[in-house]
């Protein structure tokens, strides 16, 4: 489907008609978007309304007008002028000023650009004032659009943004005969100009295919009559036919039946593989299913003895020598027996520890090294859920190098539509929770599971909760089943209250120590930058929405150059791909760029270039890694020394006045701060630098607004329903 541009509305051919819409857009762009009216003037060529160059004073003594922007206006003749407005909030006093400065450009003759002039001298579109009413006389294109005797032509509105500055879109789907279809789409700050805007594209396109011709235009452009248009759309739908012999058929038989044939001999195969190629070919669907054969009390136990006996070897092999190394001089080290006896105890356990004390690696490890050795490894079957696919994939990949073996055999992993799974019997899968959730939502889900470890909890994401309310209702119907719920950051009451007063234990400790930076505090570690200290009008800062893009590419930068002498790769946490790709433009351009290998990291890159974040930066550059929270939690960046953050996520919400879901830039809470300053501090000592102040950061709240509190009601309801008639017996929960 071909879509036409948005485009602005274009003028009709009188000179009063003219003038009056120009007059109108810069009211109406005055009242709805002064910014972007700015923006568009001829003295701030190449800069978008975000960048303006607006600075913002406080003023404690009046709370009207707590805040005064300012913003030059550098005009072409050498004069200066200035738009100035004060409000209660920053937003609102950058607004004003820009509506100041609108006016006083107007006044010089600045405002508009030739480009917006040039719309209005492009007013001999020839479509006269309405080209909807060309639409509608012309019988050949309603007929095809919508019937020869519909009265309305089937345009579709839709409006977007707050009351003050609403935009209208329309939208007319033209069906080109024999061809693609066509959407014309109008923009425009009413309906009325919507439309227009929108019927000029479709007539324009019209005219393109010969389809219409402008009012009074000589009669050389073919109009297609009402007949003529049908039979072409009838032409168009006919079912095409097609010739195929006798022995062409047998062919295509034969060829079907030898692939049935081949996919039973697979499956046959795979049945007969032993065991290590059969789980490669398993399917990610079938990771948690126990081929039969494997299940019998004699395979189990002559599996545990050979189980016992790697792990022993296993535990005196000096090639394994830097792993155990690494492993037991981790904080959770020396509460290994302790946990275990916990988990061996209780059917909940809530686990806390600091960022990088060993939680995600070791706490499965220990489990199933605790049933090896006490010659029972075939038993267990330990899934630990991620909520994000990246750390799902890193950690199995550690976990594995650290037990000696690749991926596959004792550890392996499970996210959507990629697995790498473990053997069946003693072994330990990392999955994202929803990969579980799916799972459990089986009658006989949790059958050969005995251990379920539920990673970073403090993230309320949907699926997390879910699998929380799954999980409580499975213990009642399993009782072998044994669950631990792990965080960094994790208000433990909650969830020891939630599982029944279960028993929590918070080991304390970090690996390395990680120096925190304020934003406060950076005009006095970096003094001699001056390009800071403009930087730093407080209000500016605080703004919700915004992320000084300028600030986070000179931080980088200066990180680059005053450690020139030390490695170390920068990980620099921002909301979303927009900012990702401002702060790499910027940076490409500074002299410290040059010396950068700039990698995103982000959500919608495919897993193959995001692990181009692990790799090492060639000698002689320095990794800078954008991310978004993607890297926040479980993610160990082996080079990482310092963490950049902006402080702010984007943020699923719904918004009842629109009545939909949309993406929110705002702050994170404290518990996000802390995981992301842990990225650092994992391997070596680090440093994280914060792009707020130390009072930004007691203001922000504790943890994220679980997402079940900001969805909107009938979505959750569905998604529980959806849970629940799966689930078994779970009579709580589909009475909802
Ligand atoms: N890929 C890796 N390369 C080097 N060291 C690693 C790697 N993965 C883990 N580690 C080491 O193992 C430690 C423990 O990592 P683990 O993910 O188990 O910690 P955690 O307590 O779960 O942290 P978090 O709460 O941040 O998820 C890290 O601090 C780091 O020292």
């Amino acid at each position: 489907m071909e879509r036409g541009l948005l485009g602005a509305a274009p003028t009709v051919d009188n000179n009063k008609r003219k003038r009056g819409v120009k007059g109108q857009y810069i009211a109406s762009m005055m009242q709805g978007n002064p910014k972007m009216l700015l923006a568009a003037s001829p003295i701030f060529k190449g800069i978008t309304q975000q960048q303006l160059p607006f600075s913002v004073a406080s003023n404690p003594l009046d709370s009207e007008n707590a805040y005064q922007a300012s913003i030059k206006l550098p005009l072409p003749d050498g004069r200066e002028a200035w738009g100035i407005g004060s409000a209660r909030t920053k937003k609102e006093a950058e607004r004003n000023a820009a509506v100041d400065a609108c006016k006083k450009l107007n006044e010089l003759g600045f405002l508009v650009g030739d480009h917006n002039n040039n719309t209005a001298e492009n007013s001999e579109v020839g479509w006269g004032e309405n080209p909807k009413n060309i639409l509608i006389r012309s019988v050949s294109f309603r007929s095809i659009c919508c019937g020869p005797n519909a009265k309305p032509l089937p345009i579709n509105l839709l409006s977007s943004g707050p009351d003050h500055s609403k935009v209208f879109v329309a939208e007319l789907v033209v069906p080109i005969p024999g061809k693609s279809t066509f959407v014309a789409i109008g923009e425009g700050r009413n309906k009325s100009e919507a439309e227009r805007v929108c019927c000029y594209k479709a007539c324009e396109k019209l005219q393109e295919e010969g389809l219409l011709s402008k009012p009074g235009e000589a009669c050389g452009v073919s109009i297609p009559s009402f007949s003529k248009a049908l039979q072409i759309r009838q032409q168009s739908e006919q079912p095409a036919i097609v010739g195929v012999k006798d022995e062409e058929l047998s062919m295509m038989e034969d060829a079907l039946q030898r692939l049935h044939l081949e996919m039973e001999d697979d499956y046959a195969q795979r049945c007969q593989l032993p065991p290590e190629e059969a789980q490669d070919l398993l399917l990610q669907e079938e990771v948690f299913d126990v081929p039969s054969g494997y299940t019998s009390r004699e395979y189990l136990n002559a599996e545990s003895a050979t189980m016992y006996t790697a792990a022993r070897n296993r535990m005196s092999s000096s090639l394994l020598a830097e792993q155990w190394q690494a492993r037991q001089s981790l904080p959770l080290w020396r509460y290994r027996q302790k946990i275990v006896d916990m988990i061996g105890q209780n059917q909940v356990i809530v686990l806390t520890g600091e960022t990088g004390s060993g939680k995600t690696t070791q706490v499965p490890q220990f489990v199933l090294e605790d049933y090896e050795l006490n010659g029972r490894g075939a038993e267990v079957r330990v899934v630990v859920t991620q909520p994000r696919r990246i750390a799902a994939i890193s950690v199995a990949e550690r976990v594995a190098w650290e037990r000696g073996e690749p991926l596959g055999r004792s550890v392996g992993y499970s996210i959507r539509l990629e697995s790498v799974p473990p053997r069946p019997w003693g072994s330990i899968l990392y999955c994202t929770t929803g990969v579980l959730l799916r799972r459990l939502q089986r009658r006989d889900g949790a059958t050969g599971i005995s251990h379920i470890i539920i990673d970073e909890v403090h993230e309320r994401d949907l699926e997390t909760d879910f699998l929380l309310i799954v999980v409580r209702e499975l213990l009642q119907s399993h009782p072998s089943l044994r669950v631990v719920v792990m965080s960094a950051t994790v208000d433990s009451s909650i969830y020891d209250r939630y599982f029944n007063n279960c028993p929590v234990i918070s080991v304390p400790g970090m690996m390395h120590p990680v120096q925190v930076f304020h934003l406060d505090d950076l005009p006095h570690l970096m003094g001699q930058y001056n390009f800071i200290v403009p930087k730093f009008p407080m209000a500016r800062i605080t703004d919700e929405e915004e992320v000084d893009t300028d600030l986070v590419a000179n931080v980088i930068s200066w990180i680059a150059e005053e450690y020139s002498q030390t490695d170390g790769s920068i990980l620099c946490f921002l909301p979303g791909l927009d900012h990702i790709i401002m702060i790499k433009e910027r940076l490409q351009k500074m002299p410290a760029g040059k010396k950068m290998i700039i990698l995103p990291l982000h959500s919608q890159l495919p897993a193959g270039e995001q692990r181009a974040a692990f790799t090492r930066a060639p000698a002689g550059l320095r990794k800078v890694i954008l991310a978004t929270n993607i890297a926040e939690t479980s993610v160990t960046i082996d080079d990482v020394v310092y963490v950049v953050d902006s402080g702010k996520v984007k943020e699923k919400q719904y918004d009842p006045s629109l009545n939909m879901n949309i993406l929110r830039v705002q702050w994170t809470s404290q518990a996000s701060a802390r995981q992301r300053q842990g990225r650092a501090g994992r391997v070596r000592a680090g440093f994280c630098f914060r792009m707020y102040t130390s009072q930004v950061f007691c203001t922000m709240n504790e943890h994220q607004v679980p997402e079940m509190q900001r969805v909107p009601l009938e979505e959750l309801c569905l998604q529980i329903k959806a849970i629940a008639s799966a689930a078994a017996n779970n009579t709580s929960l589909s009475d909802c």
